[in-house]
């Protein structure tokens, strides 16, 4: 059985190895959207795989810091891509909740990552 959830925060970042005068060597924000993956069995007498409420618990701590932020002050995120931002939340929660198979980054509703741990 497969559960997600999804958390919106908003961020400003750029991307220090772009040239000068690109567009996104310079400060700008996104609305981003993160999606986060669950697979394993259904929990008796529950019949959930994950209570939501024990996701938002491991998560909430690092969605603050994400949300409303800077990203490349944040340690680990000098380079905030979609792809470095979906290894970096995978590292911080795959400890606390083992069956997150898939981090989903959206940069814009067009585009973003999926990071499954490789
Ligand atoms: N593979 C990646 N490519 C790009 C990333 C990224 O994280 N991974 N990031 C950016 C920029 O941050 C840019 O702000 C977002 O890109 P883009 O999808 O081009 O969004 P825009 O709204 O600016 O572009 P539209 O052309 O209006 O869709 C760039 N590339
Ligand atoms: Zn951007």
């Amino acid at each position: 059985m497969k559960i997600f959830k999804s958390y919106m925060f908003e961020a400003a970042h750029f991307l220090p190895h772009m040239p000068e005068g690109h567009p996104c060597r310079r400060i700008h924000g996104h609305s981003w959207k993160m999606e986060l993956h669950f697979d394993g069995e259904l929990v008796m007498p529950y019949e959930w795989v994950i209570d939501f409420n024990e996701i938002d618990e491991v998560v909430n701590p690092i969605w603050k810091v994400l949300d409303h932020n800077f990203l490349n002050e944040v340690e680990g995120l000098e380079n905030p891509t979609s792809e470095v931002i979906s290894m970096w939340v995978w590292n911080k929660i795959k400890t606390a909740l083992p069956a997150l198979y898939k981090v989903v980054i959206f940069e814009t509703p067009e585009a973003g990552t999926e990071y499954c741990g490789k």
